[in-house]
């Protein structure tokens, strides 16, 4: 472990200084595409603007014959590409794979000033991000780089989980941390064959009711609930991002059709805490985008919750409820996150602006 007076000190001679602080930019979608996919790659000029992130995928979803071909094409739209608001992320392949060394050396010289975001797949300790960290500074000393890269970690092996607090806290660079479900159900074996979402044998059942005699009526009709199958790796991810001053996010989910229990999953990391989640196919940008910004009925609660709350101190009845000094903190989470969203999105600041306090 680096020392606190090192931690800052950039880890190459001529490498940029690392930041002191992960910027809070917007990133409720991190849209995927593969580069070498021209039907994909062709799509990528217009869509910038009209989502939060905008990431090369180079690793899985990419066939073993085609990672050259890939990682040429998003060298060539990072050259090519004005990217405006919308950033600029990509998704090397895995640490012990025969790809990701070239990933490195060939995107850092050719496209790292125009690259926010390394995203690090199958990360499964400290080591792996120190590893990143130092060839990153070497790389971007190389190349004059002046911006440093960031880094995003895949959590998506058993070890990763039982590492997630060393990950987060092993570099100045650790941007955020995405859930891999599909890559993880795979490490813990669970019996899963779903990338991502739930799974209907993953549920309570209503207790029986009881005969007179107070027996249990066990063959009586009973309701089940579907339980949430992430719920405590992404609660864990949360903490975690959130005591290193990262951001936590929601992966991938598979089912492309069903964008109801899309939407649902998405709304569930949302309300525990993550700021976005993957979106791999264009019409998972709309229900991330819509997820992940506040409704202006919470802005418009918020908002007034603060302002009945004068200098944030004390307690307060409002429509029957009390808020306090923790109420009003919940409350100006809100507020400062549509007020980001705002500042990119003329719709959101339209609607929020609309609000008129009763
Ligand atoms: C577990 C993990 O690691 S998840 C992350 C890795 N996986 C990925 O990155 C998958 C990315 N997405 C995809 O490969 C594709 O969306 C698929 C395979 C899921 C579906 O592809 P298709 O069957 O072609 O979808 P569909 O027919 O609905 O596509 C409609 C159009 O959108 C385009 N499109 C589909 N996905 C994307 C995308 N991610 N980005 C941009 N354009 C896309 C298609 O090329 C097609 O274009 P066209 O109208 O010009 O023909
Ligand atoms: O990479 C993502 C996953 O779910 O695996
Ligand atoms: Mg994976």
């Amino acid at each position: 472990m680096r020392s606190a007076k090192d931690f800052f000190a950039p880890l190459a001679v001529g490498a940029p200084a690392p930041l002191r602080e992960i910027p809070a930019r917007p990133s409720r979608a991190i849209h995927f595409f593969d580069p070498g996919n021209e039907k994909m790659a062709a799509k990528v000029p217009d869509m910038v603007g009209t989502v939060d992130v905008l990431l090369g995928n180079l690793e899985d979803a990419v066939k073993a014959e085609n990672k050259e071909i890939s990682r040429a094409g998003l060298v060539k739209i990072g050259q090519s590409t004005d990217f405006g608001p919308t950033q600029f992320w990509t998704r090397i392949n895995s640490l012990d794979s025969p790809w990701v060394l070239d990933d490195l050396t060939t995107l850092v010289p050719a496209i790292g000033d125009k690259l926010d975001v390394i995203m690090v797949p199958k990360v499964q300790g400290a080591e792996d991000i120190h590893y990143i960290d130092r060839i990153l500074a070497q790389l971007e000393a190389k190349a004059g780089i002046s911006k440093p890269l960031q880094v995003h970690a895949i959590l998506e092996t058993a070890r990763g989980v039982a590492n997630i607090e060393e990950i987060c806290a092993a570099s100045p660079r650790m941007q955020g941390l995405s859930l891999g479900p599909a890559d993880l159900a795979a490490d813990r074996r669970m019996k899963t064959t779903r990338v991502g979402g739930g799974h209907p044998g993953y549920l309570v059942r209503q207790d029986p009711e009881r005969g007179e005699d107070g027996v249990p009526l066990y063959d009586g009709p009973r309701t089940t609930y579907q339980q949430d199958l992430w719920h405590y790796t992404i609660a864990r991810m949360v903490d975690a991002c959130a005591m290193h001053g990262i951001y936590p996010y929601y992966g991938p989910f598979g089912d492309i059709k069903d964008t109801v229990a899309c939407e649902d999953q998405f709304r569930n990391a949302f309300l525990l805490g993550c700021v976005g989640a993957w979106s791999l196919h264009p019409v998972q940008i709309k229900i991330a985008n819509k997820v992940f910004s506040p409704s202006v009925e919470d802005v418009k609660h918020a908002r007034r919750v603060i302002a009945a709350m004068g200098d944030g101190t004390g307690a307060v009845m409002l429509d029957g409820k009390m808020e306090d000094d923790a109420s009003v903190k919940q409350c100006k989470v809100m507020v400062a996150l549509a007020e980001e969203l705002a500042a990119i999105d003329p719709d959101l600041k339209t609607a929020y602006d609309a609000i008129v306090l009763d």
